[in-house]
């Protein structure tokens, strides 16, 4: 029986695909494998028992990477499965930036009680006339699942769009519209745009990338919508960019203490992927990966370990290695597994960046001293018969 743990509630639609006879869900720190959204993972143990964890959405910041491949643990996450959930929310950010429909909403609700409601609507209006996005220029900082979606629909609503991602995967490539331009560098974006949408994920080169620099480029009263993390704007800047009237609006995903009380932002509570679509496609995708793993070593969307796929084993056992990428592992490995005198079948090394893995199909039963034997060699992290 596996155990799964949950950090954070994971639909049911996902839930449902572990097998009554096969998975229990745990709350205990013994777990096989660990589901969760936005749980902040960097203060939380991470016990030995555990194989991988499933990251039920696209961004990967709250899970601590480097120390999950140290211990030989396989993080997943679940591209693409709540893009349109967020693209969606983008758009509404986008009209929301531009229009001041939260101000007139919240302006009529002071009405309240009021014998000439009607009448006071037609006087007052004109204090939340926003300009139409139609013809306007849209940039889009990151082409992935989102950003590419972002910049189509942007398209459609007859936007001029502009994108910039300077390692664009084939196939968002494939699926961005024509009518996006390529931007060369960011500079471009922020100097020709009226409206700035970040679709990157927080990493080094990343973090407080709106800045400055970056705001002393773009026009005046431009509208920058952040539904990506917090975290890629410097609020520090972005107070001066609203105080000189540089950035009409900043709508976010991610308020904090800090930019909760700014004028002109508009701080959505992180909804991007919460619609019943988003949340069950990310479960889903989440359980697939993770039972295909336990039962099968086999790896798919792993950010820190290799895709790696052998099928389901037909042999007596298969071996899953977890280990730097360095020389010789695989010359360690079937040479421990021929002095013992297992024979391989089949087997699978792949890397990334500085990890890999092995799967190796054999004709014998691994006992337990050789799995202690391949433990003990320099660089192995983590070894599971399956
Ligand atoms: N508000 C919400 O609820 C959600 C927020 N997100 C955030 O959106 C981000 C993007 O999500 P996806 O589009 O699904 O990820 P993705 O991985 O499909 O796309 C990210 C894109 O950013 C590009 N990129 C990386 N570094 C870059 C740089 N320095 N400059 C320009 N482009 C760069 C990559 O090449 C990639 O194409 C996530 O990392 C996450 O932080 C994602 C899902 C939900
Ligand atoms: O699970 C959520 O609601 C958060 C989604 C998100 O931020 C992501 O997928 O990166």
């Amino acid at each position: 029986m596996k155990k799964i743990r949950c950090l954070n509630p994971i639909s049911n639609q996902g839930l449902d695909l572990l097998e009554k006879d096969l998975y229990q869900i745990v709350e205990t720190d013994d777990a096989d494998a660990i589901l969760l959204r936005s749980f902040k993972m960097h203060d939380f143990e991470i016990s030995d028992s555990v194989k991988s964890i499933g990251r039920a959405g696209a961004g990967v910041n709250n899970i601590p990477i480097d120390k999950c491949s140290e211990k030989g643990v396989v993080v997943f996450n679940t591209p693409g499965a709540n893009a349109n959930g967020v693209k969606e929310l983008v758009i509404a950010s986008l009209l929301l930036s531009s229009r001041d429909i939260v101000g007139g909403i919240n302006w009529v609700k002071g009405l309240e009680g009021d014998s000439e409601v009607a009448a006071k609507v037609e006087k007052g209006k004109s204090q939340f006339v926003g300009p139409e996005i139609l013809g306007k220029k849209m940039g889009v900082i990151g082409l992935g699942a989102i950003g590419a979606l972002v910049a189509n629909t942007a398209v459609g609503l007859g936007m001029e769009v502009l994108g910039y991602d300077p390692f664009i995967s084939v196939e968002a490539a494939w699926s961005l519209s024509r009518a996006v331009k390529r931007s060369i560098n960011l500079d471009e974006i922020f100097a020709e745009c009226d409206y700035i949408s970040i679709h990157v994920p927080v990493i080094a080169e990343t973090k407080g990338m709106i800045n400055k620099d970056a705001f002393a480029k773009m026009k005046d009263n431009v509208r920058i919508i952040n539904l990506s993390r917090g975290e890629l704007v410097n609020d520090d800047d972005l107070e001066e960019a609203i105080k000189s009237g540089k950035v009409a609006k900043y709508v976010t995903d991610f308020p904090n203490e800090k930019v909760v009380s700014m004028e002109n932002v508009i701080s959505i509570p992180h909804l991007g992927a919460s619609t019943p679509e988003s949340e069950d496609n990310c479960a889903i995708m989440a359980v697939i990966q993770t039972k295909d793993y336990l039962l099968n070593g086999n790896i798919t969307n792993s950010v820190n370990y290799p895709a790696c796929n052998m099928g389901v084993c037909q042999t007596a056992a298969r071996v899953a290695i977890n280990h730097k990428n360095v020389p010789n592992m695989v010359g360690q490995i079937t040479t421990l597994l021929a002095n013992n005198n297992i024979n391989i079948v089949d087997m699978i090394n792949k890397s990334k960046q500085q990890w890999a893995y092995t799967l190796i199909d054999v004709e014998n039963e691994v006992a337990e001293n050789i799995v202690k034997e391949l433990e003990n060699i320099e660089g192995i992290v983590k070894v599971r018969v399956i």
